[in-house]
C-alpha cells in the first residue's frame, strides 16, 4: 500500500493490535455474504402536490418505512447535484491535507477523529477518519484555515440538510399525537446539530475490519450523503443487509431519541460500515439533535421509557463506550419491557 502524508495512523495502530489480537474478545462476527438491498425509495415530490390523496400516501411511505425498516432513501429531496459535487470536492481535499495539519491546525473546529481509542477486537476497530462539525461553527470562518471556498458550500449545504431533517421531522410527528405538531422544531436547534464528514480508506490488511462499528444513531433521525462505493449494512430481521448506493438518493435513518419518543413506533436501528480492500469511500452525515435540556418522552402511555433529557441520554451513552466499547441501547431508560 502507498503510504500518503494525508494518512492518518490506521495501519500502524491497528495493524499492531490485529498481530497480538488473542481469543479474549468476543468472537468477531464473521463476513457471511449479506444480501443487497435498495432501500424503500421515496420520491418527496409528492409532498408538494396539488392532491391531498397523494401527499398523504407520501407522509404514510416515510411513517411505514421508520416502522419497518428503520431505513429509506429520499430523491427531490432539494438539495442539488451541484451542491453535492461541491461538497463531495471539498470534503476529498479536506481529507488529503496532511495528517499534521488535520490533527493540529485548529480545522472544522478542531473536530478531527480517526479509529476508535478503546478498541481492543477487530470488530470494535474503526477503519475511518472524520471530521463532526457542530452547526454553530459551520459559518466561523476561522474553522477553515487554508479551506476558505468552503465555507459558503458547508453553509448551504447544511441549511440543505437542516431543513429536509425538519421537514422528516415534522411528518414523523403528526400521528404521534404530541399535540403541536412541530414540537420537535422547536427543541431541535443549532446549538446540537452537527455534519459528520466520513472519509473510510481502503483496508488491505483485514475483512474482519469494520470501516465504522456497529451503533445506533443517538439522534432523532440522520440523513446520509455516501458515494457509490457502499459498505453501509443494517439490521434488517436479525440479518446485515448492505444497501446499494444510488447517486440520486440520500439516505434517511431514525435515531434512538425517535425511537423513545414515539415509543418504539419508529425503529432506530443498528448498522455499520464495513471496509473495502481497494476503495476509499466518502459520506457525509447530519445529525438532527434537541438541545441537551430538552425531555424526551412519548405520548402514548404507558410509554416504555422514562422520561430523559438529551444530556442525559448522551452522558449514559459515552460511558457506557468508555467501559465497554459499545453503547449499550436505553440501559436505564426502560420503565417496562415489552413481550
Ligand atoms: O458512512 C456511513 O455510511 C454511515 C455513517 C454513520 O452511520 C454515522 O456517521 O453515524
Ligand atoms: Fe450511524
Amino acid at each position: 500500500m502507498v503510504h500518503s502524508d494525508s494518512d492518518s495512523p490506521l495501519l500502524n495502530h491497528y495493524g499492531t493490535l490485529l498481530s497480538c489480537h488473542s481469543t479474549q474478545c468476543d468472537e468477531p462476527e464473521s463476513r457471511v455474504a449479506t444480501e443487497e438491498c435498495q432501500l424503500l425509495m421515496i420520491d418527496l415530490c409528492a409532498l408538494t402536490s396539488d392532491d391531498a390523496t397523494v401527499r398523504r400516501a407520501c407522509a404514510d411511505d416515510i411513517r411505514k418505512a421508520s416502522t419497518e425498516w428503520g431505513f429509506f432513501q429520499v430523491v427531490s429531496h432539494g438539495i442539488s447535484p451541484q451542491l453535492v459535487e461541491k461538497m463531495r470536492s471539498g470534503q476529498v481535499k479536506l481529507f488529503q491535507t496532511p495528517f499534521e495539519t488535520k490533527v493540529k491546525s485548529g480545522l472544522l473546529n478542531d473536530s478531527y477523529r480517526w479509529g476508535n481509542p478503546s478498541a481492543t477486537c477487530p470488530n470494535q476497530f474503526s477503519w475511518s477518519e472524520a471530521f463532526h462539525v457542530p452547526l454553530t461553527k459551520v459559518s466561523d470562518a476561522a474553522c477553515y484555515g487554508d479551506f476558505t471556498s468552503l465555507r459558503e458550500v458547508m453553509k448551504c449545504f447544511a441549511a440543505a440538510m437542516s431543513e429536509l431533517s425538519r421537514l422528516l421531522a415534522r411528518i414523523l410527528t403528526e400521528n404521534l399525537g404530541h399535540g403541536k405538531q412541530a414540537r420537535i422544531d422547536n427543541i431541535c436547534d443549532e446549538t446540537t446539530c452537527f455534519l459528520r464528514l466520513n472519509h473510510y480508506p481502503a483496508c488491505p490488511i483485514s475483512p474482519e475490519i469494520t470501516g465504522l462499528v456497529l451503533h445506533t444513531d443517538s439522534d432523532f433521525l440522520t440523513i446520509l450523503c455516501q458515494d457509490q462505493v457502499g459498505g453501509l449494512q443494517l439490521m434488517k430481521d436479525s440479518k446485515w443487509v448492505t444497501v446499494k448506493p444510488n447517486k440520486d438518493a440520500l439516505i434517511v435513518n431514525i435515531g434512538d431519541l425517535f425511537q423513545a419518543w414515539s415509543n418504539d413506533v419508529y425503529k432506530s436501528v443498528e448498522h455499520k460500515v464495513v471496509t473495502n480492500a481497494t476503495m476509499e469511500r466518502y459520506s457525509i452525515a447530519y445529525f438532527l439533535c434537541p438541545y441537551y435540556d430538552s425531555s424526551i418522552e412519548s405520548f402514548e402511555k404507558p410509554s416504555i421509557y422514562r422520561r430523559f433529557t438529551f444530556r442525559e441520554y448522551r452522558d449514559q451513552v459515552q460511558e457506557d463506550v468508555r467501559k465497554t466499547g459499545y453503547k449499550l441501547s436505553f440501559r436505564g431508560f426502560y420503565l417496562r419491557f415489552k413481550g
